[in-house]
């Protein structure tokens, strides 16, 4: 199978090839033909493709532990008391490596707004793109959450003419199988042994989601097989809510 951008596409507009390599692996002949879509188009129709290969039955669980163990980690109850699940190490890992992508949905407004209106409908609170079937959807409170601000830089992201022009600064939401959007946050006296790096390489505009690889975990220290990964969500990511 293989696993190429459409032509004229960059690179990055593609499913992450490990990931879509070990799903595919996975049995029955529709999640295939649903994988071998996705692995195919843009990253900005991730969405509708994830859809579709959710409708397909399979479970977002495992496909998080197949993106996990790609890069030699997994997801499992936190070290750290009420802080439910995090990201571990799977074997040592040196300082420096990149450990795994953070990628995910770009979401331009306030999350954290938008979680608190008392006066809308739990449907209204609800945020995907409209091809999901909204069992599928998070809600305002579960993305906020698990959201990300990640910093963009107008030379990083040109929003587009019609999308709000303070794009500067935009909620990323993990998408529910991407294993970075499960690390915590260190303890208060405790000290991170990994950051976000994002790449300086411009996004596109219009890109509806954050590619593979341009906002990857990156140790900071040496991380012993099986100790806790824990990022700072610090001044350049500052925010998970
Ligand atoms: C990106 S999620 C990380 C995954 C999360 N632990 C989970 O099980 O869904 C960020 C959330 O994890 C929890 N969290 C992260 N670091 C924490 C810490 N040091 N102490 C307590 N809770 C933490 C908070 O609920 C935060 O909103």
């Amino acid at each position: 199978m293989s696993w190429e951008p459409l032509e004229e596409r960059p690179a990055y507009t593609r499913v992450p090839r490990y990931l879509t390599a070990a799903l595919a692996g996975l049995p029955g002949m529709a999640q295939a033909r649903g994988l071998c879509d996705l692995a195919r188009r843009p990253v900005d129709f991730w969405p509708a493709a994830a859809a579709d290969i959710l409708a397909y039955g399979v479970d977002h669980r495992a496909l998080l532990a197949v993106d996990a163990a790609a890069s030699d980690t997994h997801v499992n109850r936190s070290s750290i008391a009420g802080a439910g699940r995090g990201l571990f190490a799977a074997r040592d890992f040196l300082d420096g490596e990149l450990i795994l992508p953070f990628y995910g949905q770009v979401v331009y407004h306030d999350l954290d707004a938008a979680a608190y209106e008392a006066d809308r409908t739990e449907d209204d609170k609800r945020y995907c793109d409209n091809s999901l079937p909204s069992s599928l959807c998070a809600t305002a409170q579960y993305w906020g959450k698990r959201s990300l601000q990640v910093r963009t830089g107008a030379r990083f992201w040109d929003a587009g003419p019609e999308l709000p022009a303070a794009a500067d600064l935009v909620s990323v939401v993990p998408l529910l199988f991407c294993a970075a959007g499960w690390a915590n946050s260190p303890q208060t006296g405790h000290l991170p042994n990994a950051e976000f790096h994002q790449r300086a390489e411009p996004v596109e505009s219009h890109a509806e989601l954050v590619p593979s690889n341009n906002l990857m975990l990156r140790v900071t220290r040496f991380i012993k097989e099986n100790e806790e990964i824990e990022v700072c969500y610090g001044e350049e990511y500052d925010h998970w809510v």
